[in-house]
């Protein structure tokens, strides 16, 4: 979306999301339950499905791959869709959230990561890097409802949002648990923490890998509500409705002077992140430590 000062937030010719499509299904429509005119059409894809609704402005995003986990692909797919309603003028807001049950986003896909050559790895995080700079510089109002589990790279993407839900459910904690994994979470994720929630409880909690409950995630300000489960949903209409009370010029260009300065960062160095990233999570010893969780993971399903 242009913006007044001819800014556009999405630095778009260093996305390239049509570059990474592989494999994915997107662009189908089909009439939501019920029928109806335009603004009751869904669209997505297999990891993606969006419910818009051209009346309110307002399209709800919900992912739906397994856990979560964010692969190559559900990366993929939600920068296009994200791009295509920030494409489309009749669109002010995106609702994210998840069709999972129990899980809002598992965080990266460890098995994008594990036994993976360093070519693999480095088309995987740059498109991590894509999505993030993508929500983060959103023209849009983005909203997570998180309905589940909401560790590592799954809080990076609500904390990419302008505003967070949280169910009210003990097993549904959310942070950066990084450092349990044995792995460091990059500048930028850290900026956007140290954005969120102060310099010296993100040094607690990204030190501790801690995962916070509803509660002390609402206290240190890593959410901004805790509600039934049931009350999710309409929760995070409330708060869309207050965040589209204001003039969009205003809060865009408010949103991009106070994210701009992160999101650079990141733009300036993206090459050496990547090279950073590669060179770590292929060191044998991050490989055997990440194959071992992965283990953990799925034995502890049985
Ligand atoms: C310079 C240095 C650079 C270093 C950069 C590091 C970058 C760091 C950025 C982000 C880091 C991450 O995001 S790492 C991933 C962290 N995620 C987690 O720790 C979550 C792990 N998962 C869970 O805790 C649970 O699965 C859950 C709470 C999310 C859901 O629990 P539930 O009981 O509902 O489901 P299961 O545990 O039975 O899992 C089902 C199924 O999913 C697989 N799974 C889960 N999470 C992942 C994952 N992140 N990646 C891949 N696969 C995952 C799990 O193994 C089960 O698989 P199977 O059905 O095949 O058994």
């Amino acid at each position: 979306m242009a913006l007044a000062s001819g800014v556009r937030f999405a630095p778009r010719a260093l996305l390239r999301p049509w570059a990474l499509l592989r494999g994915t299904t997107l662009g189908r429509t089909e009439p939501a339950a019920g029928g109806g005119g335009d603004g009751a059409r869904r669209f997505g894809s297999q990891r993606v499905l969006v419910e818009p609704d051209a009346a309110s402005g307002v399209a709800v995003m919900k992912l739906r791959n397994p856990s979560n986990a964010l692969s190559l692909e559900l990366l993929t797919e939600l920068v296009i869709s994200l791009e295509k309603l920030e494409n489309d003028k009749t669109f002010r807001g995106i609702i994210l959230t998840s069709d999972c049950p129990r899980v809002f986003c598992a965080g990266l896909d460890l098995t994008e990561i594990c036994g993976r050559n360093p070519a693999h790895c480095a088309e995987y995080w740059k498109a991590m890097q894509e999505l993030w700079l993508r929500m983060y510089l959103s023209s849009l109002v983005l909203v997570a409802a998180i309905n589940g589990a909401c560790p590592a790279g799954g809080c990076i993407i609500a904390l990419s949002c302008d505003c967070r839900v949280l169910a009210d459910n003990p097993k549904y904690r959310i942070g950066l648990n990084e450092t349990l994994l044995g792995i460091i979470a990059p500048f930028w994720l850290k900026d956007t923490y140290v954005n969120t929630i102060g310099h010296r409880a993100s040094e607690q909690a990204l030190q501790l890998g801690s995962l916070f409950p509803p509660a002390e995630a609402l206290q240190v300000g890593l959410v901004d509500q805790v509600v039934p489960e049931d009350q999710v949903q309409s929760t995070a209409l409330s708060e869309m409705a207050r965040w589209l009370a204001v003039p969009d010029h205003a809060r865009q260009l408010t949103k991009n002077m106070m994210r701009k300065a992160t999101a650079d960062r990141l733009l300036r160095q993206r090459d050496a992140d990547t090279q950073n990233f590669v060179s770590f999570v292929c060191r044998d010893s991050i490989q055997k430590s990440l194959q071992a969780y992965l283990e953990k993971l799925r034995q502890r399903k049985g």
